[in-house]
């Protein structure tokens, strides 16, 4: 990789910038779960192509049998329908169809060197967004349309800068060598996407990875260079089926499918933590019954399960099985699950960490560069892209960039300083420039 100077990418990103605006209010404003980000995903590729990157989307990218959590036919099909309301750019529909959400853009200078692979999470949560006037995204006009979508965690700010970077790295491409492979991943939340893009190759011709997220509650200005402390995690959807009844004529003859699943809800929370290291249970939704007056025939639950390792979240979830089939048995009912979302933890690689640290060091804009944070957080799908490069004898890391919030990260008036996008897009782009010192 040679230099380039300073003051080139200055003055795009300077252009730039106000296109980062523009872009990280209209996704926020068309926000789009996971496997549905039709009309983000079609964005994304019309601009890689427009670029002149080498598009590749949807099965070509994402693998069918690897896909979790998928909405069901019709939850796709209606989405599909919204987002050609919404504007999704219509030639790359037909690819994205389905649940087939993935889109990655390489640019390939023809000259030696590694492919730095960049993953940009699309999808929003499935939450309601305040619609006070105190939430700045509401009181300016660009709070999402979109009911039960919102991007409540900072993924409309992500696919931002990962725009930025294909514009910025396609301005600066004659002072680039090997190759920029931007892959913008469906589906993190509930860590259902990234296998999918493992299991389809996409990882496999990375020698350096950078996955990123803004917030995690640190100023802007901040820069961690690797997040160590992602938990293993497993989610399981439940349902249970029992027999309905009059509940005043004939209760003997129901068999109680919401009790089940209370007793399981309480069950589960009651597994003991793991002397090991940091775990986690929660359910997250219980759906049941029918009526007041009908013994209830059927419940539903979205639980997961952590471990800060695989051992201890392994154990957490064989303990939930068996409090989930312990109640089905309790009440006579019968009981299914299913896998719904997977992620394990990984640790960044050392020589990477090291990199980045001296490289962005004094960066404009950057106040603080912290090594690596190995506190247990949440989880995140990225870990296992990160895998799969290391295991492939590549590097990988897991950054950080702060910035001031609204509201924490999954909550409905989430807002972030937007500051964080150029200085998020300077300082990936910097490090695709020195990397032969790696
Ligand atoms: O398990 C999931 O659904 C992934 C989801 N991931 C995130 O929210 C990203 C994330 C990981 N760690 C933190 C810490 C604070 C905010 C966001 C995150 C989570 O942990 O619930």
């Amino acid at each position: 990789m040679s230099q380039m100077p300073a003051h080139t990418l200055e003055s795009h990103l300077e252009e730039l910038q106000p296109q980062l605006t523009v872009w990280r209010r209209d996704f926020h404003r068309h926000a789009e779960s996971g496997w549905v980000e039709f009309r983000t995903a079609s964005i994304v590729a019309e601009e890689l192509d427009r670029l002149g990157y080498q598009v590749t989307l949807g099965r070509d990218v994402v693998d069918e049998a690897a896909r979790m959590g998928v909405p069901d036919a019709d939850t796709l099909t209606r989405e599909e329908a919204r987002a050609r309301t919404q504007g999704a750019i219509e030639r790359w529909l037909p690819q994205l169809s389905g649940g087939f959400t993935g889109v990655v853009g390489v640019l390939d200078t023809g000259r030696p060197g590694p492919t730095i692979g960049y993953r940009i999470d699309l999808d929003a949560l499935d939450l309601e967004e305040s619609n006070e006037q105190t939430h700045r995204p509401a009181q300016e006009g660009f709070g999402s349309q979109n009911a039960g979508m919102m991007h409540a965690c900072g993924h409309d700010g992500h696919t931002t800068i990962g725009l930025g970077l294909a514009r910025l790295f396609k301005a600066l491409e004659a002072d680039l060598s090997g190759r920029i492979k931007l892959i913008f991943q469906p589906a993190e939340e509930g860590v259902r996407g990234a296998r999918s893009m493992v299991d389809a190759g996409v990882l496999d011709d990375v020698d350096v990875f950078i996955a990123t997220h803004i917030g995690m509650d640190i100023p802007c200005g901040e820069v961690v260079c690797a997040q160590d402390g992602y938990l293993a995690t497993t989610k399981l959807d439940v349902r249970y089926t029992g027999v309905p009844a009059h509940a005043g004529g004939r209760p003997e003859e129901g068999r109680n499918a919401l009790l089940a699943a209370a007793q399981a809800a309480v069950g589960l929370h009651a597994i003991p933590r793991h002397s090991g290291g940091a775990s986690r249970i929660n359910v997250g939704v219980l759906n049941a019954g029918s009526g007041r007056n009908v013994v209830p025939a059927s419940a539903s639950m979205k639980i997961e399960t952590r471990g800060e390792n695989t051992t201890i979240n392994e154990e957490m979830r064989r303990r939930a099985i068996e409090v989930i089939e312990g109640a089905a048995q309790m009440h006579g009912v019968s009981v299914e699950y299913s896998l719904a979302g997977e992620a394990d933890t990984c640790t960044a690689s050392p020589a990477l960490v090291d990199y980045i640290q001296r490289r962005i060091e004094g960066l404009p804009g950057i106040d603080v560069v912290t090594p690596s944070i190995s506190e247990p957080s949440g989880s995140e799908d990225a870990t296992c892209m990160m895998r799969r490069v290391q295991e492939r004898g590549g590097l990988a890391t897991y950054m950080i960039f702060g910035t001031e919030l609204a509201a924490g990260h999954h909550h409905q008036c989430f807002d972030f300083n937007e500051a964080v996008l150029p200085l998020a897009v300077r300082t990936l782009a910097l490090l695709a420039f020195d990397m032969d010192s790696l």
